[in-house]
């Protein structure tokens, strides 16, 4: 039977990355999205503007839509602090019977809870299922049509809170107008767009960076 991209980009991690070491899983997917498939991780340059948000936010925890092979949850995971905890979201479970290997490989598992199911039905479990108040940083990179219901969700679900930071992929490509029009002109929001690429390729795309005011 034929292997799916994630089973064979999953391959390429187990073939050139050393288990327990984040950057080379990271460098191995590049890799593999560069010289052989391309799939729909972050990527290297969005990546790069990815890992400095999380640097600069530090922190305790984390909450991932859209998990895939799990290359931005091993680049969010492999920068939090001592008993940070990053929870990532996969609707799709090919995907993420794929992620759980990748995040074990990179050996960041500890750091990491990896839930399957649908955003819609999750954000309002979040506080009874896993006893998070609010997350300190949000990772939008699911379904595009998701992000501004989901983000609605999350501020009535009271998990946002002063200075909670949303950081949302693909805003130019494939695109979220209602989002970026949503949270550009909302007052609750402080919003900044960082230019980049449509991982792999020269189309152009990139991140917006939300602060979340109260
Ligand atoms: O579609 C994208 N991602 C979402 C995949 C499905 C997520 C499903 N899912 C996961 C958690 C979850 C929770 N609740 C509900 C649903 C949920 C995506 C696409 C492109 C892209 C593709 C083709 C092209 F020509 C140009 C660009 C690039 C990206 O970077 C992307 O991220
Ligand atoms: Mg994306």
């Amino acid at each position: 039977t034929q292997s799916t991209r994630p089973q064979r980009l999953l391959g390429a991690v187990q073939k050139n990355a050393t288990r327990g070491d984040p950057r080379s899983v990271v460098q191995a997917i590049d890799q593999f999205c560069r010289q052989k498939e391309w799939a729909m991780n972050v990527g290297d340059e969005k990546g790069c503007i990815l890992d400095s948000v999380v640097s600069e936010v530090n922190p305790a925890t984390v909450l991932e839509l859209g998990t895939y092979c799990g290359y931005s949850t091993v680049r969010i995971a492999s920068r939090l602090p001592p008993h940070a905890k990053l929870i990532t979201l996969e609707f799709n479970p090919d995907f993420a019977v794929v992620a759980r290997q990748v995040i074990a490989w990179a050996g960041v598992e500890d750091k990491v809870h990896l839930v399957e199911g649908a955003s819609g039905d999750w954000i309002p479990k979040m506080t009874e299922q896993f006893g998070v108040k609010t997350f300190d940083l949000v990772f939008l990179d699911h379904w595009k049509d998701r992000y501004l219901p989901d983000t609605k969700l999350m501020e009535e679900c009271g998990l946002l809170r002063k200075g909670s930071i949303l950081l949302a992929d693909n805003v130019i490509c494939p695109g979220t107008p209602d989002y970026l029009e949503y949270v550009r002109s909302s007052a609750r929001y402080e919003s900044q767009y960082f230019k980049s690429h449509l991982e792999y390729t020269k189309v152009e795309d990139g991140l917006e960076k939300s602060v979340f005011l109260g």
